[in-house]
């Protein structure tokens, strides 16, 4: 994946930093399943402690302490499910509620309301390395929550049917939950970016080698 001539600006090689196998995968095959990359994501495991506060600064944060960690390129991500009736919550806290209530329990936190509705997000964050300060990258897919169904593999993906599905998100095919999931949105604004960052480089450095040529 990764290309032998990188503008300065670029890095070769970014980490991504996660201590969650599952999201591992799904970005891995998010990736792999793109246009081809000019720099290579690698994974590192690493549990990072996490702020309280706002998903774009408990992503921000995470991806500072990665970064002085690692002392390279690091993207790291922190996924949330909001349920609508309970004004977002359990939102940035949904793995501790996920853990101490299960599927069951977070079903019953829903039952004095009418409104199911509930939206997962993923918040990316990217930084070139020290000195660089965290970009954040927020993809959303609404849905609603419902009973279990489907295989237990992946976290509250059971109880999550995004809209226009009749499908929760463990009873679809992989493939197309990365092609809708908050995961595949958040990456994606991501990807642009360093896409984009790529080509002006290598843009800059192009009119650089002209400008020299034409001395
Ligand atoms: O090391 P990090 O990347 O933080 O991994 P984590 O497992 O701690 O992940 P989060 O802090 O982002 O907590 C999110 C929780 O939601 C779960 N989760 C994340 N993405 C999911 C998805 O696409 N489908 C179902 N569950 C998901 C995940 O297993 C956690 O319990
Ligand atoms: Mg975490």
């Amino acid at each position: 994946m990764a290309s032998s001539a990188q503008p300065s600006s670029t890095p070769a090689t970014i980490y991504f930093a996660t201590g969650n196998k599952k999201k591992l995968e799904e970005v891995v095959h998010i990736l792999e399943n793109g246009h081809p990359l000019p720099f290579a994501v690698l994974p590192a495991k690493i549990e990072l402690p996490e702020l309280q506060g706002e998903p774009e600064e408990i992503a921000a944060e995470k991806c500072r302490l990665a970064v002085q960690a690692l002392q390279a390129p690091v993207m790291v991500e922190d996924t949330c499910l909001c349920f609508n009736a309970l004004q977002g919550l359990p939102g940035p806290y949904i793995k501790w509620f996920l853990q101490k209530l299960g599927h069951e329990g977070l079903n019953r936190l829903l039952a004095g309301w009418e409104d199911k509705s509930a939206y997962a997000q993923c918040t990316f964050a990217y930084s070139a390395g020290p000195g660089s300060e965290p970009l954040v990258f927020v993809g959303r897919t609404e849905g609603r929550i419902v009973l279990a169904r489907g295989p237990h593999d992946f976290g509250w993906d059971p109880i999550f049917e995004p809209d226009g599905f009749g499908q929760t998100y463990a009873e679809m095919d992989k493939e197309i939950k990365n092609g809708i999931s908050h995961r595949f949105r958040a990456l994606d604004k991501l990807r642009t970016h360093l896409l984009d960052g790529h080509a002006a480089a290598a843009a800059a450095t192009a009119a650089a080698a002209d400008g020299g040529s034409k001395q």
